[in-house]
């Protein structure tokens, strides 16, 4: 079976099929978040996971060169030195799984990994983020020069408007052009799932999304209403493995949008452990799209190694 998903043909009539029951999600959800999440040194090795998985974002109107560049720094090294050694973890190489940015950033991200001699893969949003409401050629010279500029993996948006008139076909055809466009470089669908209006409407983007192609399906921008929900990722993850039970694929997922806090990230590894097992607990299989999350993991992790919460300026912040 091959690494990647290479998808299949757009199956509309069984996507016509699909009702997703609300009720049960919501219950499923709820039962989740109410699981015990480790604690002591169980939950410090979870945190580490959880940075582990990170595509440490920055999405602003003002990002530059340096603070790129300080997002690489931090990407790098996630947590302090000196915690990681009193923890005995400190020549376990651990990094974030990625950095993301825009496209125009991309070649800073680039070049301030390869001046520190680092291989860490560089994220590049792309088609429009984060309305993807430009032409599809515009889209696709965007995802070429992503590429170009040396992205590794690519996070696209999807046209939200052909999901909520039912144009499954063209969505399907627009996401394998962006795949194709890819190339060897990971795509990850963003399916925006504040915008599409329902859970049947979400199972059947993400199926759609997994046909076209894509390595992994992604909640959101960051910058819709509503960003990464437990009910959502229940059906996303769901359909990941329905996905999975009829072709053989495992398709990577990323919750991303307004994920803040250690705590919430302890759920969200339940949640990937109790609904697809431990093989999708890993970089490959599972990010977590976040801009200021790994601010609160090292700030937990600080106080599990000293007892003490840091100041401010004892955690340089990416
Ligand atoms: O893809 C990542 C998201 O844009 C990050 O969102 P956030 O700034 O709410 O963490």
């Amino acid at each position: 079976m091959s690494a990647r998903n290479p998808g299949t043909v757009l199956d509309l009539e069984g996507l016509s099929k699909v009702t997703v029951n609300t009720q049960a999600v919501l219950k499923r959800a709820q039962h989740i978040q109410g699981l015990k999440v480790p604690k002591r040194q169980w939950q410090t090795a979870w945190l580490l996971k959880a940075v582990s998985c990170i595509d440490l974002t920055t999405l602003a109107g003002d990002d530059t060169p340096s603070n790129v560049h300080r997002l690489c720094v931090k990407a790098i090294q996630p947590v302090r030195y000196d915690l990681l050694k009193k923890m005995d973890m400190h020549d376990k190489g651990i990094t974030t799984a990625a950095v993301c940015v825009y496209p125009s950033r991309v070649v800073d991200a680039v070049r301030s990994l390869k001046a520190a001699n680092s291989s860490l893969p560089v994220a590049s949003v792309a088609t429009g983020f984060p309305a993807g409401q430009t032409p599809l050629e515009t889209r696709l010279q965007e995802v070429h020069m992503a590429v170009r500029d040396g992205a590794t993996e690519i996070d696209i948006v999807i046209n939200r408007t052909l999901a909520l008139t039912g144009q499954w076909e063209a969505m399907y055809s627009e996401i394998r052009q962006f795949r194709e466009a890819c190339g060897d470089t990971h795509m990850k669908t963003i399916l925006a799932t504040g915008d599409l209006g329902n859970f049947t409407n979400i199972y059947k983007a993400s199926m759609v999304a997994m046909m076209a192609g894509s390595d992994f399906i992604k909640t959101s921008t960051g910058k819709e209403a509503v960003n990464a929900t437990y009910p959502v990722a229940i059906v996303m993850v769901r359909a990941i493995r329905d996905y999975f039970l009829r072709t053989g694929h495992k398709v990577g997922f990323k919750p991303a949008g307004g994920i803040r806090t250690a705590q919430e990230s302890l759920v969200w590894l339940t949640l990937i452990k109790e609904e697809l097992g431990n093989d999708w607990l890993c970089p490959r299989l599972f990010r977590l799209g976040a801009s200021s999350l790994l601010a609160d993991i090292e700030r937990q992790i600080y106080h599990y190694v000293t007892g003490q919460y840091a100041a401010y300026n004892e955690l340089p912040m990416a």
